[in-house]
């Protein structure tokens, strides 16, 4: 694997954005395929410059606003990639290994090399430990960088055929012919034995959400350019984020969007669409598309086993206000879970529903109920509506029979699935996922709703074939209403009779065709 070609190196010294987005342009363009690690210390480098607030110090004492961007030099990136080839190859017999594609043992080996050579203690799960920069200049790697550093030096030493697998909270790599093997090569969360050189079909047999069910994105080398660009993380601190580092992440994902690298990348366009909503690139799709075409590749590319799609849309609808388009939303990430069983390391998503469930749910209740008191065309005293008297006599707090959304059914049935599929992830788990809490903010909610949008409620069941089918109760019923309805003739036609006139039942009639 050579080192940066002269194409590459004419980019050098990277001064500004412009040079770093046309330093991966060439990478990405040219028949052979991007360096990997070239591309990662790099990045790496100015995430350290830019993120680092000694410099932002600096900016702040000096009269002169200094420039912020690094100058990056060709031969400190050099020097670092370097390194890395030495190593990985220095611990690497490679006559030990058939040439050609990948073995487990090879892969194994490399998850060794890196993972023996991490420092003893550090916070893995602090920023800016995703990159070779920080692999190589302090030991340190987090558990998607454990695995990018194993795809970059198999890449080092010349194997096309290893490639990072990505989850929605895990990644590892697959290999051998048609990509066909995996195998996990770092740790995943807290507490959890690593189950390094393992294939993966144990966590996809059990049907977590981890593995996703079998459906990972499977990355091509333009693809793990792609994660590395959205790995970056421009916080200077937890208040903080360098906007020349948003910016750059922004821009080259932009550039993967428009080589189409992130067509099969659901997560990589939501990441594109929150920087997009944040600060708007003029004349670019706006975040409400790219947010509908991480849905579409879900649903295109992997079996709609993806929930972060729907999350990240349901987000965006809620900071907008779109209450409705919200609970839509989550209901349809729900929907998606229905079809997984809980497993102990699925608590990543399971925060992600308690979130909609604990917080944002009740602000949208809260919100929606303040509105209709604040708004004068709604406040209590202008409303004769008497239609809030519930049929027990008790009535309806003004702000929930005002408010539109508190008195739409199609909002309760979106509250009802998101708890539905919930439900139904828990069912047949190991692991069990609600609790006490759980039932205190369902009732909250489903009480939150007009008495009368939860009368009108009417669930239809459609069939494999599309019918509408009826449960037992409704058919119970249908049989009450006919038999009464036969009893109510016979005595109207024994009436009639004297009288002379007939007429069919219609009451029972109406009833069916409303439930229809
Ligand atoms: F759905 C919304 F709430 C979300 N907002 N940010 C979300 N992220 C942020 C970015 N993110 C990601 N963005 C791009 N690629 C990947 S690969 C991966 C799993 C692992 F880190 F490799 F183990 C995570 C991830 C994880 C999910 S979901």
């Amino acid at each position: 694997m050579a080192g940066f070609r002269d194409e590459d190196k004419r980019h050098f010294p990277l001064q500004d954005i412009k040079s770093v987005v046309e330093l991966f342009r060439s990478q990405l363009s040219c028949s052979v395929e991007p360096n990997l690690a070239l591309l990662s210390v790099t990045l790496g480098y100015i995430e350290n410059v830019l993120t680092n607030n000694r410099a932002l110090n600096k900016v702040d004492s000096g009269a002169n606003l200094e420039p912020i961007f690094p100058v990056v030099e060709l031969a400190p990136v050099e020097a670092l990639y370097h390194k890395f080839v030495c190593q990985i190859k220095g611990s690497v017999d490679l006559s030990q290994f058939t040439h050609g594609v990948a073995t487990r043992e090879l892969v194994k080996k490399v998850s060794d090399v890196i993972w023996s050579s991490l420092s003893r203690s550090y916070h893995t799960d602090r920023a800016h430990l995703q990159s070779l920069y920080s692999y190589l200049t302090g030991n340190r790697l987090d558990c998607f960088g454990v695995a990018f550093a194993v795809v970059a030096a198999c890449q080092v030493l010349g194997y096309k055929d290893v490639h990072l697998a990505l989850s929605e909270d895990h990644a590892w790599v697959t290999f051998g012919d048609k990509g066909a093997e995996t195998a996990e090569v770092t740790w995943h969360g807290k507490g959890n034995e690593d189950k390094r050189g393992q294939p993966i079909s144990v966590g996809v047999a059990e049907k977590s959400w981890l593995y996703l069910y079998g459906f990972p994105v499977q990355c091509t080398r333009s693809m793990e350019v792609a994660a590395m660009v959205s790995a970056i993380n421009p916080s200077i601190d937890s208040h903080t984020d360098s906007i020349e580092m948003a910016s750059l992440q922004q821009e080259l994902l932009w550039l993967l969007y428009e080589m189409g690298h992130l067509r099969k990348y659901p997560m990589a366009l939501g990441n594109l669409a929150d920087l997009e909503e944040i600060d708007p690139t003029p004349d670019k799709p706006p975040p409400i598309q790219l947010f509908h075409e991480g849905i579409h590749a879900g649903k295109v590319y992997y079996n709609n086993q993806h929930v972060y799609p729907y999350t990240y849309l349901g987000g965006h609808y809620y900071r907008r206000g779109q209450f409705k388009d919200a609970l839509h939303c989550w209901a349809q990430a729900a929907n998606v879970i229905r079809s997984y069983n809980y497993n102990r390391e699925d608590e990543e998503i399971y925060k992600e529903f308690l979130e909609i469930a604990h917080e944002l749910i009740p602000n949208v209740l809260k919100s929606v109920s303040l509105s209709t008191l604040q708004s004068p065309a709604l406040s209590p005293a202008s409303s004769t509506d008497d239609s809030s008297e519930k049929s027990n006599g008790r009535s309806t707090p003004v702000a929930v029979a005002q408010s539109p959304l508190l008195n739409d059914p199609e909002c309760f049935a979106y509250l009802l699935q998101l708890y539905d599929g919930i439900c139904q992830w828990e069912e047949g788990s190991s692991t069990p996922v609600l609790h006490i809490g759980w039932a205190k903010h369902i009732v909250q909610s489903i009480n939150s709703f007009s008495p009368q949008v939860r009368s009108k409620l009417n669930i239809l069941l459609i069939g494999d074939q599309g019918e509408v089918l009826k449960d037992e109760e409704e058919e119970e019923e249908e049989e009450e209403e006919k038999e009464k309805d036969e009893e109510e003739n016979k005595t109207e036609e024994k009436e009639e009779t004297k009288k002379g006139r007939g007429r069919g039942s219609k009451g029972s009639r109406d009833r069916r065709k409303r439930k229809r």
